[in-house]
């Protein structure tokens, strides 16, 4: 009881890992680990090294939603008040590296994009060898939800719509582009395309629409996207 109470009395994270309850400092999970392919970190070294030039911003992530709380305040929740605290972000909650999602999110804010490099794990089996629809559906409504909240505060997913045109390999790597397509009122309306990053198969096509709490939207989003309503 007490090693629970006394990390968190002193502010620091306890562990992810259960029955683990020294505080450390949470893990970036979106930078290269051991098991990267080497397409995955060609193509993570050429969006980073391009990233400052051309406007974008890595986003670290983390395992936890109140991990996030330093770039989205109101992500801290109260997910200590169910009495477990044990909460995860649904795409971080396969702790192998390389068995869940690996992915890297790049973000411009101006421009109304997001890129998403992604690494689909053997834990994500749909068919044979190839990646769960629903694993495809994760890492697309993540990618949208991030744009929408980035650009707009706090949104929830009211419609998510997409078209799975080709199989997605058990550890192929993929890239995201999403956008934000317009705004009106309270809804964002965005879409993106999963491809190869090195040839030309597009696996997915999806269009998603956005609902702000009543009151945000139109007052927290970004100024650079006054255009988009
Ligand atoms: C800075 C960077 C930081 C990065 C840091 C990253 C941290 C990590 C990020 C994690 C990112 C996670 C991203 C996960 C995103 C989720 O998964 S969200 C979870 C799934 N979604 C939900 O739970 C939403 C549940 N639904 C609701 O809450 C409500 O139904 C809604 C969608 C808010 C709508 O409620 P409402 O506004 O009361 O609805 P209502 O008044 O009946 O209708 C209002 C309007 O919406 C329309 N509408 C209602 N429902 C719908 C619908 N389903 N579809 C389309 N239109 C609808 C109505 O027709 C109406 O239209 P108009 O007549 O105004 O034109």
């Amino acid at each position: 009881m007490l090693r629970r109470a006394l990390p968190r009395a002193l502010g620091a994270v306890p562990c992810p890992r259960r029955r683990c309850h020294r505080p450390c400092p949470p893990r970036d999970l979106a930078v290269p680990n051991a098991a990267w392919s080497d397409r995955m970190r060609r193509h993570y070294g050429h969006l980073l090294s391009t990233a400052t030039r051309e406007g974008w911003t890595r986003l670290p992530s983390f395992r936890r939603a109140r991990e996030h709380r330093h770039q989205v305040p109101w992500l801290a929740g109260d997910s200590d008040s169910d009495g477990a605290g044990d909460t995860r972000l649904f795409p971080r909650a396969i702790e192998g590296d390389g068995d869940g999602f690996e992915f890297a999110m790049f973000l411009n804010v101006p421009k109304g994009r997001l890129r998403c490099l992604c690494q689909p794990g053997p834990f994500l089996e749909g068919h044979p060898g190839l990646a769960h629809g629903g694993a495809i559906a994760t890492l697309v409504d993540t990618s949208l939800g991030t744009l929408a909240l980035a650009v707009a505060g706090r949104v929830v997913t009211a419609n998510l719509s997409i078209d799975y045109l080709a199989p997605v390999p058990l550890r192929s790597v993929l890239l995201l582009e999403a956008s934000l397509q317009r705004r009106q009122g309270r809804k964002l309306f965005l879409g993106c395309d999963l491809r190869d990053p090195d040839g030309d198969t597009l696996h997915a096509r999806a269009t998603g629409e956005g609902h702000g709490d009543r009151g945000t939207l139109g007052t927290r989003g970004h100024a650079a996207h006054q255009g988009h309503r």
